[in-house]
């Protein structure tokens, strides 16, 4: 009789929990989702009337594609000088309300756009030459952390301001080889590190498509000139999402490439030795797909190209399709409406043309935070150190106490990603490895060589300026890819309603870039792709 009664209770219990165990979580889910719109409404109150309209470039030049612009320029459709011209002159008309170049080299740019042309004319590359110079005579820009001879050095630091490059990080000495031309470096958060392009020694970046939105970082000035066609192509680095977290703000692809193959020396106090154990790799940023596989040849040389099988063909309608629409982790905010409708119109895509397209669960991606902060730390870099430029180690509560009191040299940024690292509960190692590798052994048995993961790239559209101080794990549905360090290509697909960019993440095994880089190029042909800002305006 009282085991009778006693499983009773259990079974009552049981099904108490299952019900409470579906009803809580979705009840968190629901006041976190109108928490969110309502942070949206207050920031609102404050942005709704700074808004200022960056008018949409009226220069035909500036809508060409950069494989295009050199195509042009070796054919002598274009001469390199007045493209180079076209850019910079769009610089000077948008940068007064962008805030995202922060320094120049606008005469020598043109300098060497003078010799390019007077060396196609005089027939001095031969058709190998002119194979090899990708880019020659086209105008690229690259991000504050990249090291470039003659120009910013300061990566946001205040002790840092005016410093200028010795030499070139090897990927702008790759790029340049490709014939490209440097005009100029764009804004950055604090070394990098996080995903809004702002700091004390030049402000903040703002988006092309709302100048009272964030801009995504760290790449951020690099994304907001070349949405704004100020810049043909550009170089971002990426160490958790800061090719892609811009990128999809400002309605843009961006390509993070398999690991070991980019040439880090010269990328935020790297010296190259790194290379084969790092989360940081190069890669392009562009408005349209067709860059992206020069982009990468040029950036990280065609040698080192070679493991990604770029040229390799793809037959899109045999790949095998997965997707997975939310982060389980209520540190992250809830995906909206118009992101979800968007994104689950790409799945569909892919499953009228194969038949299926497979949902995938991962529990432990509820890790994540925890997860990518252990491998941030294991990266051996001591942000600590490096945001005071190597004078003393940051601690989070008295650079905070100084930030509170106007007298910290750091970005509140930076003072959160202190309170990360000191504050928050540690990984272990074991659980970390144990961690990492079941979320990377479930993916890679299901992507193999013929598998591509759809992913969230956000779960908002570009938020309000700041609003990644309340939202600051929202970047781990990129971050997720580079503790995983599987490739991504970050894909626009066109407007919201409210005129701000949509995007997706197209994900495949390591050293399967070919992969995710045929299915953006159908996503561009199928969803439009780039839409310059204010076209309408
Ligand atoms: C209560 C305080 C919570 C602090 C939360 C801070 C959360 C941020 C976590 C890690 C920050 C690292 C951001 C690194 C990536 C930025 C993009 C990039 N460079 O690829």
């Amino acid at each position: 009789m009282c085991h009778l009664r006693s499983v009773k209770r259990r079974r009552k219990q049981r099904a108490f929990g299952g019900i409470m165990s579906s009803i809580i979580p979705s009840m968190l889910a629901f006041i976190h989702l109108y928490f969110d719109y309502f942070l949206d409404f207050l920031y609102g109150l404050y942005y709704n009337s700074k808004k200022k309209i960056v008018s949409a470039s009226k220069d035909p030049i500036l809508e060409l594609s950069a494989t295009e612009m050199a195509r042009k320029i070796r054919e002598g459709e274009l001469k390199s000088e007045e493209v180079v011209l076209a850019h910079i002159n769009r610089i000077k008309e948008v940068n007064g309300l962008l805030n995202a170049v922060i320094d120049e080299r606008f005469d020598a740019a043109l300098e060497e756009a003078r010799r390019v042309d007077e060396n196609i004319a005089k027939g001095v590359y031969a058709g190998r030459d002119f194979k090899q110079k990708i880019f020659l005579g086209v105008p690229f820009t690259t991000k504050g952390t990249t090291v470039c001879k003659g120009l910013d050095v300061s990566f946001g630091l205040v002790p840092r301001k005016g410093m200028k490059g010795t030499e070139d990080a090897k990927v702008v000495e790759n790029m340049k080889n490709s014939g490209a031309i440097l005009l100029a470096l764009t804004n950055v958060p604090q070394l990098s590190i996080w995903s809004e392009a702002h700091n004390p020694v030049f402000g903040i970046t703002n988006n092309p498509y709302d100048t009272t939105r964030n801009v995504g970082g760290s790449s951020g000035g690099e994304c907001s000139i070349i949405a704004a066609c100020g810049s043909a192509i550009g170089i971002g680095t990426d160490i958790g999402g800061s090719i892609r977290i811009p990128a999809y703000m400002c309605g843009l692809f961006g390509h993070k490439c398999s690991p070991t193959v980019t040439p880090t020396k010269g990328l935020t106090f790297r010296n190259g030795s790194e290379q084969d154990r790092t989360m940081v790799v190069a890669g392009p940023i562009s408005r349209y797909c067709e860059d992206l596989i020069p982009g990468l040849k040029a950036i990280l040389g065609a040698d080192a190209c070679r493991s990604l099988q770029l040229d390799k063909k793809v037959d899109i309608a045999k790949l095998k399709y997965y997707f997975i629409e939310e982060m389980p982790s209520l540190l992250i905010s809830p995906v909206r409406s118009d992101v979800m409708k968007s994104f689950r119109s790409v799945v569909e895509h892919f499953r009228k043309m194969t038949g299926k397209a497979q949902e995938l669960e991962i529990e432990e991606l509820a890790y994540t935070a925890r997860l990518y902060t252990k491998a941030l730390a294991n990266e051996g870099n001591d942000f600590s150190y490096d945001v005071t430029n190597k004078k003393y180690r940051a601690v989070w509560y008295r650079e905070l106490f100084k930030y509170i009191f106007r007298c910290s040299n750091l970005s509140f940024s930076s003072v959160m990603v202190l309170i990360n690292a000191q504050v928050l509960r540690k990984a272990t190692s074991e659980w970390f490895e144990e961690n990492t590798e079941k979320i990377k052994s479930e993916l890679l048995s299901k992507l193999g060589n013929d598998g591509v993961l759809f992913f969230v790239s956000q779960p908002t559209t570009a938020h309000y300026h700041h609003l990644s101080y309340l939202r600051p794990y929202n970047l781990l549905y990129f971050s997720l890819f580079n503790l995983l360090k599987f490739p991504v290509t970050q894909v626009p697909l066109g407007l919201s309603h409210d005129g701000l960019p949509l995007g997706v993440q197209v994900v495949s095994a390591p050293f399967n870039d070919h992969l995710c880089l045929a299915v953006a190029q159908e996503l561009e042909s199928v969803f439009g792709g780039y839409v310059p800002p204010n076209s309408q305006a």
